[in-house]
């Protein structure tokens, strides 16, 4: 066991930001906290680094409960590292400097290779000699994770990581990075509000709303078992469809259904509806349709004329 996350509650001031907060992170583990704007994923990070003192609960590493800033000198744990929004470079040195300010400083040889191994692993090998100051913000965010990676901490807290940067390069650095910590045997909490990178790259997702656990589970088991509008809202255009159109009980119960698990029906059903538009995904359409007034989406190869009446169904494989 690595680090033990029990947060009762917790406050700026009167209004309670997180609430039940309990998990565990295991060495080499990954979660990623899954949350929209302002529902308390920056706080969450900020406790469990220690920026911000936790008074109803407490964090654990290796069963020595952590201070926090009221009781240590310097806020943050040493075994820790965090990578912030607002990333912790300093502007008037060159990327190579800023990297070495964070190595041992004993011999210069084995600095210098670590360097090149730390640019390579974010692709910033062109910009060893660059000053920061110079750089735009998805290189910022670069060297910020070159920095956080220098000294091999046991835990890394990931502050949206990847929301600066180009998608040519997104996903590359993402494999790079999250393969880089497994090797490593880095145990890594990454808040994001992006699901493909949550599903791609975690061992476990915790689905915040509000600052409280909507769900929590591998990302197979969260995809799985998405039951209501807010859980379905990360996973793109969800549909809430009656209960009755996928099994022939009659209940009033809603079920969310993904666009790709509709498919258009040769045989009549009662799911019958109007296309409305197809948008063009790349490997497939999007089509929007009516159902009874309400708007379904789902993938098809190709795209369909708007106007035209046809039937759904729904298919098992989730
Ligand atoms: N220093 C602070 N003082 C008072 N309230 C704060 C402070 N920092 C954050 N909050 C409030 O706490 C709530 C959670 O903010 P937090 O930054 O943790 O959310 P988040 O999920 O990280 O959001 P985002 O994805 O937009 O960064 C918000 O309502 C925010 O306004």
């Amino acid at each position: 066991m690595m680090l033990r996350v029990e947060i009762d509650s917790y406050s700026y001031s009167e209004k309670t930001i997180l609430e039940n907060l309990h998990f565990k992170l295991q060495a080499g583990e990954h979660l990623s906290v899954l949350g929209e704007s302002g529902c308390g994923k920056s706080t969450l990070l900020h406790l469990i680094y220690g920026l911000l003192q936790l008074e109803k609960g407490a964090i654990f590493y290796n069963e020595k409960k952590l201070l926090g800033p009221a009781n240590s000198l310097i806020p943050g744990e040493p075994f820790m590292k965090l990578v912030a929004q607002e990333f912790n470079i300093m502007p008037f040195t060159t990327v190579a400097e800023n990297l070495g300010s964070h190595l041992s400083r004993l011999d210069e040889a084995t600095d210098e290779k670590r360097i090149d191994q730390l640019l390579e692993a974010v692709e910033m090998e062109d910009f060893k000699n660059v000053l920061v100051k110079n750089l735009s913000g998805g290189q910022k965010q670069r060297v910020a994770l070159a920095k956080a990676l220098a000294n091999e901490p046991k835990i890394l807290l990931l502050d949206e990581p990847f929301s600066n940067i180009d998608v040519f390069r997104k996903n590359k650095l993402q494999r790079k990075i999250y393969s880089y910590l497994k090797e490593k045997n880095i145990g890594c909490i990454t808040a994001t509000h992006d699901s493909n990178e949550a599903l791609a790259f975690s061992d476990q997702i915790l689905m915040l709303k509000n600052g409280r656990e909507e769900m929590m589970g591998t990302p197979e088991y969260i995809y799985k078992n998405v039951a209501t509008e807010y859980q379905a809202g990360f996973f793109g255009e969800a549909n809430l469809l009656p209960q009755s159109l996928e099994s022939k009980e009659v209940s009033g119960g809603k079920t969310i259904v993904f666009p790709h698990q509709l498919s258009i029906s040769t045989e009549k059903t009662n799911f019958e509806i109007i296309i409305k538009n197809s948008f063009f995904k790349g490997s497939h359409y999007l089509i929007e349709a009516d159902f009874n007034g309400e708007t379904v989406f789902f993938t098809n190869l190709l795209p369909i004329k708007k106007g035209e009446v046809h039937c759904l169904k729904i298919s098992d494989n989730a």
